[in-house]
């Protein structure tokens, strides 16, 4: 579960952003829609804990999130929030499989090779395990990262924009298997996006 109250936040005293608020329960899904510059991935980025609002609430899992320390929020969010970005952040040197070991060693867990081949299988990727990620087209790279969100099973799923470089067909693909995979974790599934196309796979809808 997901919820926010009165967010606001600001990059310059002479901008603030004020976001409506949400409420993601477990196995439900929220699409926010908004065009460019409307603030999208700064609110993702409040709700990930990678940015401190400058006052509201939020709410993960039950827990209200207030005054974590930099280090606080990222054992936080390694453990309860997986966070598939605008643009997949890998790390080149290692392979797609290290990737999501990596992942579980940032999120305190037993690294899981079993886990991670049995995801890369059900999200298409199983093949391409071994390659360096810059070896993967842009859309294998977005499975991967939301496998990488995946592997330690959050409860709450947050995703940036994770169509917008995707044909319709695998735009409707990454969507059915996010929600698939969310609702088998039984997380909440938040989605900002300005992609329209994304307005029919999506019951529950908020305008930035
Ligand atoms: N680090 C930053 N410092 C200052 N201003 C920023 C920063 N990041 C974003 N902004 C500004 O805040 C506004 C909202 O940016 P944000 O990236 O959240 O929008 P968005 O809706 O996700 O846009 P897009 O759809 O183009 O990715 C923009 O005007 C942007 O220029």
């Amino acid at each position: 579960m997901i919820q926010t109250r009165d967010l606001t936040f600001a990059y310059h005293p002479d901008k603030q952003f004020r976001f409506p608020d949400i409420h993601c329960p477990d196995r439900d899904t929220l699409l926010i829609l908004g065009r460019s510059g409307r603030g999208k991935t700064t609110f993702l980025h409040l709700l990930a804990l990678l940015l401190q609002p400058q006052s509201g609430e939020i709410t993960v899992a039950d827990q209200a999130i207030a005054g974590l320390s930099a280090a606080e929020a990222a054992r936080f969010r390694a453990g309860h929030i997986g966070l598939i970005y605008q643009r997949p952040h890998f790390v080149h040197s290692l392979s797609v499989l290290d990737n999501l070991l990596m992942a579980n060693y940032l999120g305190g867990r037993k690294q899981e090779p079993a886990k991670a081949r049995q995801l890369a299988e059900s999200l298409g990727f199983q093949e391409h395990l071994h390659k360096k990620t810059h070896q993967l087209s842009l859309g294998e790279q977005q499975r991967v990262g939301i496998a990488r969100a995946l592997v330690n099973e959050p409860k709450v799923i947050l995703a940036d924009e994770p169509t917008s470089s995707l044909d319709d067909e695998n735009c409707h693909q990454v969507v059915e298997l996010l929600k698939q995979r969310s609702g088998e974790l039984g997380a909440s599934l938040v989605v900002v996006t300005h992609d329209g196309r994304l307005k029919e796979e999506f019951q529950r809808r908020v305008e930035l």
